[in-house]
């Protein structure tokens, strides 16, 4: 079936899903900046995967086309904007929000209707405005946050075995298991600037992430075992990436440190050490940045 599909940013995610979508679908993506939009309608999207594929593309701010399933691949930094344009137009799109961390929970409009979450476990990098790199093959899951459907339905209809699609039941669920990933391994892989396999590689950064996924899964109230099992498979499975927050930390731009490790310190009804350490680390590094102050 040949759907039409919004996406909102052109960056990482949503060029690369904007890739494997649009060799089947409809695909419209709608971008920050004119000039990116216009360089994706004169050429379309290269993927390293896939290789071009066309889409349209247009400046986000006006009207929505009419789509049947709208995703919204922004950081959570830049997802204000986009909550009060999307607030506005008030449609009836199944609207599916993909950002790592769960802060976002906290900012979502009543207005917008039907909700679908969902993680993404792919890496990707945009290495310019029409270019994508697929640099870690995972899936997509994705789950009813306000909906009357579950999310089944989107995942039947997108799945495809080289881009698979999971539904899940439990949005929650879904959303700690992967803030556990990323709330130790982001913080840590960014403050040190390396590649994930060191939190396993690395004796003393290793015992250091143990320490942060303690402190997680008891606030989240889940076996540590089991956490500190997944977390060090993710880390080795995506051992020569760059996290998503190093990438922010190199590039001179904010991270979303308060939306994955800032939620488990506001969930949390004790102190947590070692999280309020490598917080305040990280604002200290985008802080440094803003100053001109790191060699
Ligand atoms: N990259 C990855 O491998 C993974 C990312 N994620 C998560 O997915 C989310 C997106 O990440 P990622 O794609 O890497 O981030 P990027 O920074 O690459 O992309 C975000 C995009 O959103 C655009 N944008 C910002 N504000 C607006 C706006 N108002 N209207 C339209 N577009 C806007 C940006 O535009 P501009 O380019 O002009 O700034 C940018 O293109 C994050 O929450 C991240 O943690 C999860 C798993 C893996
Ligand atoms: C899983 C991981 C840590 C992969 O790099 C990620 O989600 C990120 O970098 O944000």
């Amino acid at each position: 079936m040949l759907l039409n599909i919004g996406i909102i940013g052109g960056g990482s995610v949503g060029l690369l899903m904007a890739a494997y979508f649009g060799r089947k679908h409809e695909v419209h993506v709608y971008t920050k900046r004119s000039q990116q939009a216009g360089l994706l309608n004169e050429s379309g999207v290269y993927c390293d995967v896939l290789g071009q594929v066309n889409l349209r593309a247009h400046l986000f701010g006006g009207a929505l086309h009419k789509h049947d399933v709208l995703f919204v691949t922004v950081k959570q930094q830049q997802l204000s904007t986009v909550l009060d344009l999307l607030e506005e137009l008030s449609c009836r799109i199944p609207v599916v929000f993909l950002q790592n961390g769960m802060g976002h929970l906290e900012l979502l409009p009543k207005k917008i209707y039907p909700v679908y979450l969902g993680v993404v476990e792919h890496g990707a990098k945009r290495a310019s405005d029409t270019k994508v790199l697929h640099t870690g093959r995972g899936r997509v899951k994705v789950a009813a946050y306000k909906a009357e459907q579950s999310a089944e339905w989107i995942a039947d209809l997108l799945h495809e075995e080289d881009f698979p699609f999971q539904a899940e039941g439990d949005y929650f669920n879904m959303l700690v298991s992967k803030l556990m990933v990323n709330t130790v391994i982001n913080p840590l892989t960014a403050i040190f600037r390396v590649q994930n396999k060191f939190i396993v590689k690395n004796t003393e950064l290793r015992s250091l992430a143990s320490k942060l996924c303690r402190e997680a899964s008891q606030v989240f109230q889940r076996s540590y075992e089991e956490e500190w099992e997944h977390v060090l498979r993710v880390a080795e499975q995506t051992g020569d990436n760059y996290s998503s927050m190093l990438t922010d930390l190199s590039l001179q731009r904010k991270t979303e440190i308060d939306y994955i490790s800032g939620y488990v310190l506001k969930k949390s009804v004790s102190e947590l050490p070692y999280h309020q350490f490598v917080v305040r680390s990280v604002h200290a590094l985008e802080q440094l940045d803003g100053e001109g102050g790191r060699v």
